[in-house]
């Protein structure tokens, strides 16, 4: 699904427009969706108390439409509440407010100087629709809508926020928003709506289609998109029934340290229940025992240790095995220091089969450069911090610029990256940028990244190329999140229930 930038949106109107598409039509449009969502909704009859907050501009005009739809479907207590006099709005808005009138939808101008009443009233509502300001803000929410957005966050009302919540931005950091349960968003989802901490504001989102004509997006060449269920069961790849365990493909995992056999363990787990035909996990062979003793279908291979971490003396051994893999997950508990940044560096150069590089494997890269762009092998999976480190920066300077880290990544390496978070984001080589929507806080626990990375090893070895595999696994490894802390809590989540809930979440896919 598309994800557009607010200048990306903007053109798209703007063409609309230019292309004959009259506005009033597509606010005709807009304002009827919304109707309908509201319509929809099982807590409603038409007897609820349904109060719109209309601003001055065309979000308060699509709520005029939705309004006298509702009006004319037999709704009996609509309240209509103005921020300004409907004389004063302008050009379709003021037409649809004299259409309303025609159709005796109960309206008033909101008294500035009785906001405390002006509460109570608000208070009494079934659901309150937001239309105080879309997509046309500039600067954070000021005057009476700010005072407005305050006190509907302030009271305890179901809030339906048309287009997006009031106060959000599309471009900037806004202070003073609309917490919605429901948007009904126009035609596309808007970046600021689809990550955090916009997504927030946002509540569940419901994309409604507006009519926009196909023509009106030939100027813009979108580049974000937001994963859907559709897209996850698209590129899982094709089980034949005939198959065999060769068939299904073979991982080898190159990690693990003394005191760190879990986080092969875990990934290795995730990879066969994900599909893959074999796991071999290449550790050191001080804990080769313990991983044998919690993993029965998993091969271990005891390679040359010291100091309980792989030594660079296993360079050989490790590339022979790797020969005949179809896919090396690289660096879960893989420990650091000098010896095991050279081994790393060895590998990138020489491992033949497609890398996930996790963990470790990346904390001991030097420079991008040593990510080799000449070939589209690797699939990085960092969380903020190892991105962070990469890049010889702060963990809240790559927060707040994901996209252009992201972006620069993939110029420098043409290399595909999972740049883990509360909502995952997935780069691919040719620049496009996927976001991924399912997940949650519990899975901020040791050894989830672990998972992920087994996840999408599992799918690269039934055929899936790096870069799919990415988007598809970072799905479900949400997925099997989300279903985890619905069924326990997201207190309680370790990375070990992703694992027993992966089945599911490939159920809640395919199905
Ligand atoms: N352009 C299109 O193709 C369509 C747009 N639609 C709607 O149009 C909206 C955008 O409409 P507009 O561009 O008219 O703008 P908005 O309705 O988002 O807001 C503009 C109004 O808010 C005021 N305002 C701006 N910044 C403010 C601030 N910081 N504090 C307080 N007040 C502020 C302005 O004075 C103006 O009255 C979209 O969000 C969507 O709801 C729909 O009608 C469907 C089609
Ligand atoms: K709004």
């Amino acid at each position: 699904m598309l994800v557009l930038r607010s200048t990306e949106m903007a053109a798209v109107d703007k063409e609309a427009i230019e292309l004959g598409y009259p506005e009033i039509i597509l606010m005709e449009t807009a304002g009827r969706s919304v109707a309908r969502e509201i319509d929809t909704l099982d807590e409603l009859d038409n007897q609820s108390d349904i109060y719109f907050l209309i601003g001055g501009g065309n979000n308060g005009g699509d709520g005029l439409v939705a309004a006298r739809y509702l009006k004319e479907w037999g709704y009996k207590n609509l309240k209509v509440f103005l921020l300004k006099p409907g004389e004063n709005l302008s050009g379709i808005n003021r037409d649809n407010y004299n259409i309303c009138r025609l159709q005796d939808v109960e309206m008033e101008v909101i008294d500035s100087e009785k906001l405390n009443e002006f509460r109570k009233i608000l208070n009494n509502a079934d659901i309150i629709i937001d239309g105080l300001l879309g997509t046309g803000i500039t600067g954070d929410a000021r005057g009476l809508a700010a005072d407005l957005i305050g006190i509907v966050n302030d009271i305890s009302v179901n809030v339906l926020a048309i287009d997006i919540p009031s106060g959000l931005s599309l471009d900037f950091k806004s202070e003073t928003v609309i917490r919605a349960d429901l948007t009904v968003t126009l035609a596309d989802l808007k970046i600021a709506q689809a990550v955090y901490p916009g997504r927030y504001y946002c509540g569940e989102i419901i994309i409604a289609d507006i009519g926009m004509p196909a023509k009106a997006y030939r100027k813009i060449r979108p580049d974000y998109f937001m994963l859907s269920n559709q897209e996850a069961a698209r590129f899982l790849p094709y089980r034949t029934e005939t198959g065999h365990k060769g068939t299904f493909g073979k991982v080898l995992i190159i990690g693990g340290s003394a005191g760190m056999a879990g986080s092969v363990s875990l990934a290795g787990e995730a990879a066969l229940k994900m599909g893959a035909g074999m796991v071999t996990i290449a550790l050191p062979a001080a804990i080769e025992h313990d991983v044998n003793s919690h993993s029965r279908e998993i091969i271990t291979e005891a390679l040359p240790d010291e100091n309980g971490k792989i030594s660079l003396k296993a360079l050989d051994k490790i590339i022979n095995i790797s020969n005949k893999m179809d896919l090396v997950i690289l660096g879960p508990g893989l420990g650091q220091g000098k010896e095991i940044a050279e081994l790393v560096e060895n590998l990138l150069k020489k491992l033949k089969p497609p890398i996930i590089l996790d963990a470790d494997g990346i904390n001991t890269v030097r420079d991008l450069e040593q990510l080799d762009k000449s070939q589209k092998k690797i699939l990085l999976t960092p969380h903020p911090g190892e991105m962070a480190r990469l890049y010889d920066t702060t963990i809240p300077e790559i927060l707040e610029n994901r996209f252009d880290y992201i972006k620069d990544f993939v110029e420098k390496t043409g290399q595909a990256i999972i740049l883990k978070g509360a909502d995952s984001l997935i780069g691919l080589s040719e620049g496009e940028i996927f976001i991924n929507p399912t997940g949650n806080d519990g899975m901020a626990t040791a050894g989830s990244g672990d998972v992920l990375a087994g996840i999408a090893g599992g799918l690269v070895a039934q055929g899936l190329d790096l870069e799919k595999a990415g988007i598809v696994a970072s799905f479900i490894h949400g997925r099997a999140g989300d279903l985890a802390a619905e069924d326990k809590n997201r207190y309680s989540l370790v990375a070990g229930d992703l694992i027993v809930y992966l089945a599911e979440a490939i159920n809640s896919i395919i199905k």
